[in-house]
């Protein structure tokens, strides 16, 4: 999927005025409107520009009301009018609020499908990581949330009450041209000026990363405190006054540091308020003298008296916080595309063009490869050489933290080398086609994914017929487990949960099933660490009996688990230090001894302690 055309998110190259008008972010915010739903865009314009005209058609037909009233004229055609502009004030508030609100849900979609677009493109994950783009992430990942202001589909009713504000008092301002030419710039000028002198406060920097930072931290501890996984360990150890205390803390420094980025600066406001006293003042005694001299009627002083009032709906008020905050949360998802782009490209896995079908042949091979996490200065794989032989199984151990998993890491090109190479018969991992290789590729990660789907969909993402899913399911060990259209979550109807083994065996199924599709690669990143030990042995017979012939990488702590495999190596400090079969390496006397002497040694002291206990 290829993301639309960048929009403008507020950085501009170029500072020519017009490039400058383009990118501010109200601007940004206005062009997604219309970018998202045209017809709706202009149906919310139109209430916009109707709405804001209606008080002014209604200050007018009041002048002409007690106009007729003192002049004793007909009043049947000022009462009708002033009847039907209040009918349709009436009506047009909820219209808009319902076209605001979906036109707001438009947007949203459309700037979520945007965040998921430029989250999911890059074929590696460094850019999911980068601590410099969490920021951005956390930003325009909460834009719709309400967590930092109102969801779009609200703020788009603040909004649009807001610009009718505006365009009433505009109107407003207008009509006092009928009495003086001077008098729309007086007054509505003097209400305009308000919005520069206290444009200090609509910068509400609430996306700094201060700010973020305690957002982040203040929404942990609550999902500390109301998310189920947590629940147990927070009772256990007796946690929850800690738990509250430190949201309630987190929660008082947020509101702290949003205070201080968006409280009136008193200045600016004594400022305000004298130029709309002096402005107010000259208008009123200018009014109230041509009144009491007989040059102005009294329907027109009442008309103009009330426009003037009127014209105040031009003040710095909820249109600058409203939309400031909807433009600052869109500007933020168009931004993080950039900056996604922009970090993944720093780190970028770029696809190959060679197509990776029926590879490796013969080997994978790990030529002195050294890598280390963006960010991070000390190598996590440093200078490591390892062989992977095709159709063989290879189990990887070490003690934790020495470079397992990053290595599965590189191999499913989620990151590169730093230097070095990754091979696969002879031919540069970069070389390949991403997504051709990552076909080839199955694996069950440590942390594998427990989807929110049904059975059926969490063994075989992509669809298979269910005698395959069954089947892989009883390779695994989880025959009758649960049946197929059974929501794996019990946030669901009729949905359920699974035990650890039993999810761990699930996770199993799914490579099972994607080596039915033709994956001849296979990764097993503890893979059986949940299941108790009778289930491991018999389940990772299966595994390897229904891979066989693939090229199977296994991390594993349990030497029951790695003898299996045809070769062991053995991963330390970013390097491998010893490699050959299970005979060879306890022949050896090396690390791969020891650690397997001592597994076993507390193996059996448990198994003496069981069996004293049974007698
Ligand atoms: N995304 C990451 N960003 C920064 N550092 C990381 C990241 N993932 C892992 N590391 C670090 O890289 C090192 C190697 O981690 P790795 O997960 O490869 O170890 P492992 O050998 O698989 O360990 P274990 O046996 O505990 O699973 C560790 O020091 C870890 O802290």
């Amino acid at each position: 999927m290829t993301l639309p055309a960048a929009e403008e998110v507020g950085r501009p190259e170029k500072s020519s005025p017009k490039a400058l008008f383009r990118a501010r972010r109200e601007w940004v915010f206005f062009a997604t409107l219309w970018k998202s739903h045209p017809a709706l865009t202009v149906a919310w314009w139109a209430l916009v520009l109707f709405q804001g005209v209606l008080p002014a058609v209604f200050v007018v037909a009041v002048g002409v009301l007690v106009g007729a009233v003192a002049d004793g004229a007909p009043l049947r055609t000022p009462l009708l009018l002033i009847g039907v502009v209040f009918v349709l004030m009436q009506v047009m508030t909820p219209l808009h609020a319902q076209v605001g609100s979906l036109l707001g849900e438009h947007v949203s979609d459309r700037l979520h499908d945007r965040l998921l677009v430029a989250a999911n493109t890059p074929d590696g994950v460094a850019h999911l990581e980068d601590r410099e783009r969490m920021d951005e992430l956390t930003a325009a990942r909460d834009f719709d949330l309400g967590l930092t202001g109102p969801p779009l589909h609200l703020s788009m009713g603040i909004i649009a009450g807001g610009l009718v504000e505006a365009v009433a008092g505009l109107a407003q301002a207008v009509v006092l041209a009928a009495y003086a030419w001077w008098a729309p710039l007086l007054v509505g000028g003097a209400w305009l000026s308000t919005h520069w002198l206290l444009r200090e406060s609509t910068r509400w920097d609430r996306n700094t990363g201060e700010v973020l930072d305690a957002q982040r931290r203040a929404e942990y501890s609550y999902r500390l405190a109301v998310d189920s996984p947590a629940a147990k360990e927070i009772r256990l150890f007796g946690l929850a006054s800690w738990l509250t205390d430190r949201f309630a803390a987190d929660r008082r420094a947020l509101i702290e540091l949003r205070w201080h980025a968006t409280r009136l600066r008193q200045k600016p406001m004594r400022w305000t308020v004298l130029v709309l006293i002096v402005s107010g003042g000259l208008f009123f005694w200018s009014l109230g003298r041509d009144a009491a001299s007989g040059a102005v009627g009294l329907g027109q002083v009442s008309t103009f008296a009330y426009a003037a009032v009127g014209a105040s709906a031009l003040a710095f008020g909820g249109l600058n916080w409203a939309l400031s905050l909807a433009a600052d949360g869109v500007a933020s998802v168009l931004r993080v595309e950039q900056a996604m782009s922009a970090s993944a490209a720093a780190r970028a896995v770029v696809s190959g063009r060679a197509p990776a079908e029926g590879m490796p042949a013969a080997q994978i091979r790990f030529r002195d490869v050294t890598f280390s996490y963006p960010g991070m200065s000390t190598p996590v794989l440093d200078g490591l050489d390892l062989t992977v032989p095709a159709g063989g199984s290879l189990a990887v151990v070490g003690v934790n933290g020495a470079g397992k998993s990053t290595l599965v890491k590189l191999l499913c090109r989620l990151y590169d080398p730093v230097s070095g190479t990754v091979e696969v018969d002879g031919t540069d991992l970069r070389d390949l086609d991403v997504e051709s290789w990552r076909r080839r590729l199955s694996a069950v990660f440590q942390d594998f994914v427990r989807y929110e789907l049904p059975l059926r969909d969490n063994v075989a993402p992509l669809g298979a017929a269910p005698e395959q899913v069954l089947e892989a399911l009883a390779t695994a060990g989880a025959t009758d487990l649960r049946d197929l259209d059974t929501v794996l979550s019990p946030g669901y109807a009729n949905g359920t949960d699974l035990s650890g083994g039993q999810w761990q065996r699930v996770a199993l199924a799914r490579v099972l099933c994607a080596v039915n599709r033709g994956a001849g690669v296979v990764v097993l990143d503890e893979p059986t660490a949940q299941l108790d030990v009778r289930g491991e042995a018999e389940v990772f017979d299966r595994v390897l009996e229904a891979t066989r012939g693939c090229t199977t990488v296994l991390i594993s702590h349990r030497f029951s688990t790695v003898r299996r495999a045809d070769r062991i190596c053995v991963v330390d400090r970013g390097r491998v230090i010893e490699t050959g079969s299970h005979d060879e390496l306890m022949a050896l006397q090396g690390t791969y001894a020891r650690l397997f002497h001592l597994q076993a040694a507390r193996f059996n002291e448990e198994q003496d302690g069981a069996d004293h206990a049974d007698r």
